[in-house]
């Protein structure tokens, strides 16, 4: 092929890597575009100790990847959708949402065991106040244990004896074809996912419309109907993702149509009851399902919670 290659900014973890050249491959498949990776490094990967939470968010993976969009060192970057800012940067546009993954979280456990076998006090490895709070309201006395780092060192903690188990995403493990490690696949009746998690955004410049175009081979409107009430939801709360927040929002056919079924909850570190709540409603309405459910959740004392969990002074 004669034509220039799209260069797709991506991280150099294992994960990132991964799911920039399924997209890459795919995208090359359906349009005949050659893509080439250019790989970006992120202050999340280069500092390794400090608590996301501290630098900031799961969102200082995604700043200096955006930046190299913008300034125009790459053309695309593909981010987990769970890990993007809910407040659209309006240098960017995001051209596409990918079919999303299976969205459920997983256990790895030593010894096969699942979260009701594990005995009182086990140790079990997650850095997310989303999964704590969760873990923490089964009242299995589950002691948790913040970790970090890529997919491959969480699990490496678990084969060493340094914990007995860590929750992770399912839609990391497969694409990572590493999923016969999990345990246990968690039911989200217990544990509620991140906001789009198991899905990808592929961003381009938002002044770049022959990318932009082409990018929209690769969107999956179901999926983007349902995390935008996710995410709709996450914003009104004004949280972010290192707040207590968990939501998922499946399209099912009903009566009249494509229906949005979306469950959240907001949790509580401190032990506060945790608020639960659902709401359906149609397709075309997706952000306003996650709205109207944020809002319920605000007026159940939500908003104590989430601001509780804010890092630092950043809104
Ligand atoms: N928190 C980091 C992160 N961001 C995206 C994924 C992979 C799953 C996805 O694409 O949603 C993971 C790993 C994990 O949570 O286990």
């Amino acid at each position: 092929m004669s034509e220039t290659p799209l260069r797709l900014g991506t991280r150099a973890s294992a994960l990132a890597v991964t799911q920039s050249t399924q997209v890459a491959e795919r995208l090359t498949a359906l349009t005949g575009v050659p893509v080439e990776l250019v790989t970006v490094s992120t202050e999340g990967d280069r500092d390794q100790t400090s608590a996301l939470r501290d630098l900031g968010g799961a969102g200082v993976f995604v700043a200096a990847l955006r930046e190299a969009v913008v300034d125009g060192r790459v053309d695309l970057a593909v981010h987990s959708l769970k890990d993007l800012p809910t407040t659209q940067d309006p240098r960017l546009a995001l051209a596409a949402v990918t079919v999303r993954e299976d969205p459920r979280d997983v256990l790895v456990a030593r010894d096969g065991l699942t979260l009701g076998e594990l005995p009182t006090g086990s140790r079990v490895g997650t850095g997310s106040p989303r999964r704590e709070s969760q873990l923490n309201a089964l009242g299995l006395g589950l002691e948790v244990v913040p970790v970090r780092g890529n997919v491959d060192t969480r699990l490496a903690k678990v084969t060493s004896g340094d914990l007995d188990a860590v929750v992770l995403a399912r839609a990391g493990l497969l694409r990572l074809g590493r999923q016969d490690e999990a345990t246990e696949v968690i039911d989200p009746i217990q544990v509620l996912p991140a906001p789009g998690q198991g899905a990808l955004a592929i961003e381009c410049r938002a002044d770049d419309d022959a990318t932009t175009r082409l990018l929209a081979v690769l969107d999956d409107p179901s999926t983007r109907a349902a995390v935008t009430a996710e995410r709709s939801l996450l914003a009104t709360l004004e949280a972010g993702c290192s707040a207590p927040v968990g939501a998922l929002a499946e399209v099912a056919w009903g009566d009249d149509g494509d229906e949005i079924w979306l469950r959240a909850v907001v949790g509580d570190q401190s032990g506060a009851p945790t608020i639960r709540l659902s709401a359906a409603g149609s397709l075309e309405d997706a952000a306003g399902i996650g709205e109207r459910l944020a809002a319920e959740m605000l007026a159940e004392g939500a908003a104590d919670i989430v601001s509780r969990s804010r890092v630092g002074s950043t809104p």
